[in-house]
């Protein structure tokens, strides 16, 4: 079961569209206040990507079999790998005390929508494909066949991400200050006058 806490907070948008960049400077601003929901994937480390922070590295059999024994909140395959958010992961930083950030795909945020977890729901949208790409690129963490992946995957995920209701905001990524700032106005927004109401709420019931 995963624990009551915080609402948590779901970045999701195109491979390269910039939600691991936005996320470490929240996490680094604020790192009393979020936690990251650190997921499994059976895909191979990046340079400098450690086991336990960045992802739990594991194989296939193993997070089938997790999966199977319903360890897991929400599970998809993309670009030929399984990634899922494990219910452990949510519940270690809930009992943290801290608001859980998941950086999800679409069909992870379809299946989350489904949960109690009530996430607010942020879509990152790149500015163009065309920069998406530049930003892949230049990134050089794919081989040519898996970014040609993330780029098809990228223009199913751009359109469900511009249908109204499936998300609270669309951030768009043009320049990373102006989109961290919309992020942070959001969050304010909709998080700590949520939390001023509850305690409002609970004083006045004293
Ligand atoms: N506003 C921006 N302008 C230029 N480059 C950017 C901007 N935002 C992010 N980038 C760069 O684009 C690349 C992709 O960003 P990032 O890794 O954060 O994307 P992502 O959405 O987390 O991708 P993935 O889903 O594959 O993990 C990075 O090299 C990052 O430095
Ligand atoms: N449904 C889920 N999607 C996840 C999870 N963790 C990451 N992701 C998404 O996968 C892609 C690719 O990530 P990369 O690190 O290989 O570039 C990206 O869209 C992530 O948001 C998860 O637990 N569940």
């Amino acid at each position: 079961m995963v624990q009551k806490g915080p609402r948590p907070l779901v970045l999701c948008g195109p491979s390269g569209s910039g939600k691991s960049t936005l996320l470490k400077r929240l996490l680094k601003e604020f790192p009393d206040k979020f936690g990251f929901s650190v997921s499994h994937t059976t895909r191979n480390p990046r340079p400098g990507e450690k086991d336990g922070v960045h992802y739990h590295f594991t194989t296939k059999d193993e997070m089938s079999a997790a999966i199977t024994r319903g360890e897991f909140i929400e599970n998809a395959t993309f670009s030929g790998n399984m990634y899922g958010t494990s219910k452990q992961a949510v519940n270690d930083v809930q009992c943290s005390g801290r608001i859980c950030v998941l950086d999800i795909e679409i069909e992870g945020v379809k299946q989350v929508k489904k949960t109690d977890l009530n996430p607010l729901l942020v879509f990152v949208m790149p500015p163009s494909i065309e920069e998406l790409e530049r930003r892949l690129r230049a990134r050089n963490t794919e081989e040519e066949e898996a970014l040609k992946k993330r780029l098809d995957t990228a223009r199913k995920e751009i359109l469900y991400g511009q249908e109204p209701g499936n998300f609270h905001i669309i951030i768009l990524n043009d320049n990373l200050d102006k989109a961290y700032s919309e992020l942070r106005d959001f969050i304010s927004q909709n998080m700590e006058e949520k939390e001023r109401d509850a305690e409002a709420e609970s004083e006045a019931d004293k």
